[in-house]
């Protein structure tokens, strides 16, 4: 990706310089899809045209062209496009069974091809929203140097008039992978009971994520209403979840023996991408099966959406641990409280736990480098903090400072690499610094693990795993495959996986939300 980026500085103007800048932070920080390559003028008088490659395209766009905007939207209508078992089979759709109307006499002036409760395939929602003047506007996503408006449009989701499904023959599987997500529950119960409301009878969980479809002694479990009713008052995974071991040719050879029509999918992005390669097997094999993913993760690092279930609730857990830290800091002589928290390689939830407590002085992300030592090293910070307010609170993520440790050269299962510990590293680099100095401190240090995601869902999670669950079965009963169900934007949608897995989303250093954390902290650059 970086080499697609660089660029003959000799031929930029100082806008496509500023311009370049941008997006390379929006590149590199996920919220644009675009791969820009700076193309070399056949006539070397005039500065040489900015070309923009739309990723997964072979369109390239000269912004001399008069018709760019016209063929970037074709190539986005063509990237966003719903993949559907209508592309391999000539399927006639039948009406829908899904109506919030069956108990309800019609009154004669009333036809139920009139009533508004469903979606149609032409309805769309807009990706962005904001017309940035300038690339260098705060957190500024540009397509072309003068930041034009472009609309991108994704596709509406919810419920059609008609179907491609018959819902009394199809066998549905839900699975869940990953780690643990609050609202995993919340899913898998509103998926059962839309699937019911549609009138399907045959319903199974799948163990123990993707292990569940291959691994012997595991059993699929028959769901119903009835059954998992009350499974939302619990965290964790009533079906069990687990990392590694998807191997997709088996996986879908396991999908063609137990007859599966619909599977849903729950995970992060690796469950994406495993849903994705599902998806594509199936089309090989020309099986007429619908995977439709639903995005969990705490990490909140999934391209294009406004945020994956799961995550509020572990930035209010997350909240907890830091008002903790701030308690003991606060009644401590020279406190230092320390909370390190989870977020694989992306700092969504230590930012946002620090801006929602409002009791950090210093948020360390993986995003943005720091020094611990020297003149801008966060310790000298700590120091002035003890000699101004007398205490304070650091909080720093996961995966944050790596490049201060040694690696610890370890993946898990998935392939996932595990961090070396930032939390314990920098509890110990404080207490000596402190001691070296003769300064007291009395550093708390706090690493709250699992405890910010083996939890209930909270209400804003909850209605969001509802709406998800919901709308992924609308999305399979509607032909589609190989998508996921999410928020954009505030509006609900479908976006193809294939459109979120080229990267994981990670916080941009240059966003108004990172900023908004830097003006809470008050802390300096630590570099
Ligand atoms: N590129 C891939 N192709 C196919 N399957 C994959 C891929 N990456 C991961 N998987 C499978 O998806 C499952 C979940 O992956 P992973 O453990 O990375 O969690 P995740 O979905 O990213 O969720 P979390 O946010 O909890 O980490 C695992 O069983 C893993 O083997
Ligand atoms: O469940 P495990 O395998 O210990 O993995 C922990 C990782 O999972 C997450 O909770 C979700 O991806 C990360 O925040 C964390 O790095
Ligand atoms: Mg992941």
């Amino acid at each position: 990706m970086a080499s697609a980026l660089k660029t003959n500085g000799s031929f930029c103007s100082t806008q496509q310089q500023q311009f370049l800048q941008s997006t390379t932070d929006q590149f590199l920080h996920g919220s644009s899809h675009l791969n820009f390559k700076h193309c070399k003028s056949k006539k070397t008088i005039k500065p040489a045209p900015l070309c923009v490659r739309a990723t997964s395209s072979k369109v390239e766009l000269d912004f001399h062209d008069p018709s760019w905007k016209q063929k970037f939207q074709e190539d986005w209508e063509r990237r966003f496009n719903l993949p559907s078992i209508t592309d391999i089979y000539d399927l006639k759709p039948r009406p829908t069974t899904f109506s919030l109307k069956k108990n309800r006499t019609l009154t004669g002036d009333e036809n139920v091809d009139m009533w508004n409760g469903y979606v149609n395939n032409d309805d769309r929602a807009l990706l962005k929203v904001i017309k940035y003047s300038s690339p260098t506007s705060a957190g500024a996503e540009c397509i072309d140097p003068d930041c034009s408006w472009v609309e991108q449009w994704v596709h509406r989701a919810g419920p059609r008039k008609e179907i491609y499904y018959e819902p009394a023959e199809v066998k549905a599987a839900i699975v869940t992978c990953g780690g643990l997500c609050p609202g995993l529950n919340d899913v898998i119960r509103q998926i059962v009971f839309t699937l019911e409301t549609y009138g399907v009878k045959n319903i199974v969980g799948i163990p123990f994520g993707y292990r569940g479809f291959f691994e012997k002694g595991l059993k699929e479990m028959p769901l119903s209403r009835g059954l998992v009713e009350n499974i939302n008052l619990n965290g964790g995974s009533f079906l069990g979840v687990s990392r590694g071991g998807a191997k997709t040719s088996e996986i879908v050879d396991s999908i063609q023996a137990r007859r599966i029509d619909m599977l849903f999918v729950l995970g992060g992005n690796g469950t994406h991408a495993g849903a994705n390669a599902i998806h594509e097997e199936c089309r090989k094999r020309k099986l007429k099966v619908s995977v439709v993913a639903v995005p969990k993760t705490i990490d909140n690092d999934i391209l294009l959406m406004d945020k994956t279930f799961g995550f509020d609730t572990a930035v209010e857990e997350a909240q907890r641990a830091i008002n903790s830290a701030y308690i003991e800091a606060r009644s401590a002589y020279h406190g230092i409280g320390l909370v390190k928290l989870m977020g694989r390689s992306s700092g969504f939830i230590a930012m946002h736990a620090s801006l929602s407590s409002g009791q950090v002085d210093v948020c360390l992300i993986p995003e943005v480098p720091f020094t611990l030592d020297g003149e801008f090293g966060v310790l000298q910070h700590l120091e002035h903090l003890l000699k101004s307010k007398g205490f304070c609170v650091v909080c720093v993520a996961e995966a944050a400072g790596q490049d201060l440790l040694q690696k610890s050269g370890a993946t898990d299962a998935s392939g996932n690499v595990i961090f070396s510990d930032i939390g314990v590293h920098m509890q110990q680099k404080i207490k000596t610094h402190f001691k070296d100095i003769g300064v007291p401190a009395d550093v708390k240090y706090i690493d709250p693990t699992y405890m910010v995601r083996a939890c209930r869902a909270n209400a804003s999670d909850a209605i969001l795993c509802t709406v998800l669950g919901q709308n992924a079965v609308h999305g399979a009963f509607a032909g589609f495959s190989g998508i996921t169900s999410c928020i954009c934007n505030t509006h609900y949608v479908y976006l193809p996986i294939t459109e979120v897995i080229t990267a994981s989303k990670r916080v941009n250093p240059n966003s108004r939300m990172w900023h908004r954390c830097l003006t809470s902290t008050g802390q300096p650059d630590f570099h």
